[in-house]
């Protein structure tokens, strides 16, 4: 039986649930025509149905009862806006397993539980559609299942957290501390519920094993991911990496070799001149190689209200059609495979170190005694005397493998004439 209304029921009406209700209303009449039937937002589960939502709702539209979305005949596709592990996993394998399709934006749970829910989705012949759930309103997820299906990836690289790269441009541009940056990116709606997810690089993480899972055909689990996140940045190491001609990101590593897979989340120094390094604000960029199309660079709003919502409401159409062709399953799962992924000890490349250290002879040559012995080999060095008894001294390696920077920093920290490692910092090139 065709239908003549698409019924849509959305779990959260915070940020992006917001959007989604914005887009839908606003460009109703466009959306109708390129779906080909009305798109209608039935019901919405919040907490508080009490609570002033910025926006006209209809009367009764917002419920506390779950099973007034998930349940609801009228609702063909459920959008998972609410967040976190429990109770969005559960409630969106019952809407699953109800037959409905699945729009979320929800990485914790997609990286976390994508196979379960890619199960449930194909045994319920469902859609499960998750292109917000990484680079918030960047074309990405579509973009690495279809347009660049045809290329074996060999690496993903990407800014893909928009709090923690608004707070390290309100930072170095501005001169922001840390606290009010973070305080800005949770006012304008960037932060996840809890922000030591953004700036513990946890939230990359999980876009990260989203991404590498798709882009390399296997499937990354998020304790597989090495992380960092930007905690430990300081004015200082900003100060430098401007001297040394470097910005510093938050960066998603990916990449595939035949030594395996391997997957990291850290702050980086990128040169002035990488693709990379202009991409500030809330602004996300996505950058992909394949063996056959070469290089491309995905770019936009990785966080906010419309940017999510618009890749919440595109996945919206892209189920609605779906449910209207009766051809369901078509951006199901496609991590076939089971790579290894390599450990964190065989990656290579170079490294800022900056170190406290005694103001005296034969400290330097001393430290780069332990650097040699290690096969750690230096690129550059600044050395800047803070008072007569204490010096800071700036070490750039070039390309080593971590392991090996990794043992010689342990010897390094026991000498007696070094007070502190402050930071170690990788350098991307
Ligand atoms: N904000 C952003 O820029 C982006 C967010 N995302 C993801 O989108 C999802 C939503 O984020 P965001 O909109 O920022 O989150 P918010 O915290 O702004 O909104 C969460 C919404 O879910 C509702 N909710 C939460 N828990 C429950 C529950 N147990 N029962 C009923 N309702 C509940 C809340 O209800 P109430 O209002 O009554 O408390 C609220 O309406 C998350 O997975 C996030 O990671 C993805 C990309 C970008
Ligand atoms: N907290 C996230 C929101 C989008 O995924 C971010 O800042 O990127």
């Amino acid at each position: 039986m065709s239908k003549n209304v698409i019924g849509v029921g959305l779990l959260g009406m915070g940020t992006v649930g917001r959007g989604v209700y914005r887009i839908l209303t606003e460009n109703r009449s466009g959306i109708e025509q390129k779906v080909g039937v009305p798109v209608e937002i039935k019901k919405i589960l919040v907490r508080d149905t009490a609570k002033n939502r910025g926006v006209q709702l209809e009367e009764g539209v917002l419920t506390a009862d779950v099973d007034e979305v998930i349940n609801n005949p009228d609702i063909d596709i459920v959008v998972e806006v609410m967040g976190g592990i429990k109770p969005a996993l559960p409630y969106a394998l019952k809407a699953l397993k109800n037959g409905k399709s699945l729009v979320t934006a929800n990485k914790d749970m997609v990286a976390e539980h994508g196979k379960e829910l890619f199960e449930a989705a194909e045994a319920n012949n469902s859609d499960l559609l998750f292109e917000a759930s990484v680079a918030g309103g960047i074309p990405i997820i579509r973009p690495l299942k279809e347009c660049l299906a045809a290329n074996r990836i060999q690496q993903v690289i990407g800014i893909i957290n928009g709090t923690t790269n608004y707070m390290l441009t309100r930072m170095s541009k501005e001169g922001l501390d840390f606290q009010t940056a973070l305080a800005e990116a949770q006012a304008l709606g960037y932060a996840e519920a809890d922000p030591s997810s953004d700036v513990e690089g946890y939230d990359a993480a999980r876009k990260l094993a989203i991404l590498a899972s798709i882009a390399f055909n296997t499937r990354v689990s998020l304790n597989q991911v090495y992380v960092e996140g930007i905690t430990r940045i300081t004015a200082e190491d900003i100060s430098y990496a401007a001297d040394l001609n470097y910005v510093v990101k938050l960066l998603g590593i990916a990449k595939e070799s035949e030594a395996g897979v391997e997957v990291h989340v850290h702050p980086a120094m990128l040169p002035k001149t990488h693709p990379l390094a202009p991409v500030d604000d809330v602004y996300n960029a996505v950058f992909v190689s394949g063996d056959a199309v070469g290089d491309v660079m995905f770019f936009g709003r990785g966080a906010g209200e419309l940017p999510t919502a618009s890749a919440v409401v595109a996945d919206i159409m892209s189920a609605a059609r779906s449910k209207l062709k009766h051809v369901p399953g078509l951006y199901n799962c496609t991590c076939f495979d089971e790579k290894p992924v390599k450990s964190m000890g065989l990656t290579s490349t170079k490294y800022y170190i900056r170190l406290n250290v005694d103001d005296r002879p034969g400290v330097l040559a001393s430290i780069a005694f332990v650097l040699g012995n290690n096969d750690v080999s230096l690129a550059s060095v600044i050395q800047k005397h803070t008072t007569g008894q204490a010096a800071e001294i700036v070490l750039v390696t070039h390309r080593v493998l971590e392991q090996n920077l990794q043992d010689a920093l342990k010897i390094i920290k026991e000498l007696s004439t070094v007070n502190e490692i402050a930071n170690v910092i990788r350098v991307e090139e």
